[in-house]
């Protein structure tokens, strides 16, 4: 689905992402993980094509990242809530779809998806910052894209709402959709088939969560990670 080779991207003069090199398979749920500031976001605007690159390359579904074949085929959802505040939850819905060129009846689909279903006909202004990601995820989800690249979907969510929505990721993932979730929440990896684990620009891990556990002898992720981080070594696929 996603094929990266020694991604090098600058922004604001530093370079952000130093050489990135991973494959993603289809049907799969790939978590990207690291600290505030190593580069998930960037990494994730590469993969959907809004990203100037240094060098290297990003291919998804066999085409250059950005290309216009590629537009309806992924669904990204930023950090930042991408809804109009004076329209209600189902009118921006109804917008987006009909920009997309998806069916109307996507909107309530989406909705009840993400769980939103009650709260339709309340302008986005009112909503609350959990309602907001969810109200920008269910925007990602329009037309069923085969790609859903999602960056910190999960935050501000309770623990009941973060279940849910990693059940929905399982599910579209059964279905064979393919999604890419940045985190920084350790128990969320746990829920991934597969983890990139980033730190400073550089992928330093990219393996299953067992496989991750078993080779640094660690009980959980979290301790996991740190020993990947002592170690200074690379695991995984190279
Ligand atoms: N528009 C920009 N201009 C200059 N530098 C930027 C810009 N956007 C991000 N950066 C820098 O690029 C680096 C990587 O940022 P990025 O947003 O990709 O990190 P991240 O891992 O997604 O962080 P977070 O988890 O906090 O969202 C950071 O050092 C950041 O300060």
């Amino acid at each position: 689905m996603i094929v990266v080779r020694d991604l090098r991207v600058a922004r604001g003069g530093r370079t952000v992402l130093r050489g990135l090199t991973f494959e993603v398979p289809r049907g799969s749920v790939v978590g990207l993980l690291g600290p505030s500031g190593c580069g998930k976001t960037t990494l994730m605007r590469a993969v959907v094509g809004v990203q100037i690159v240094q060098s290297g390359t990003v291919t998804v579904l066999g085409r250059p990242a950005g290309h216009r074949a590629l537009r309806h085929r992924i669904g990204y959802a930023t950090q930042r809530p991408a809804v109009y505040a004076d329209l209600t939850v189902r009118e921006n819905l109804r917008y987006f779809a009909a920009v997309l060129g998806a069916p109307r009846g996507d909107a309530d689909r989406v909705l009840d998806e993400v769980g939103l279903g009650g709260a339709r006909d309340q302008l986005a202004a009112s909503l609350s910052g959990g309602q907001l990601s969810r109200a920008s995820l269910a925007v990602a989800l329009l037309g069923r894209p085969e790609l859903l690249v999602l960056d910190e979907p999960t935050v501000g969510l309770d623990p009941v709402l973060r279940g849910e929505l990693w059940e929905l990721f399982h599910e579209l993932a059964g279905r064979g959709t393919t999604l890419l979730v940045s985190s920084h929440v350790m128990d969320e990896a746990a829920r991934c088939e597969r983890l990139l684990l980033m730190r400073e620009g550089r992928i330093i891990a990219d393996d299953t969560p067992a496989a991750l556990r078993d080779r640094t002898g660690a009980g959980d992720l979290e301790q996991a990670f740190l020993t990947i981080i002592e170690r200074g070594e690379k695991v995984g696929r190279p």
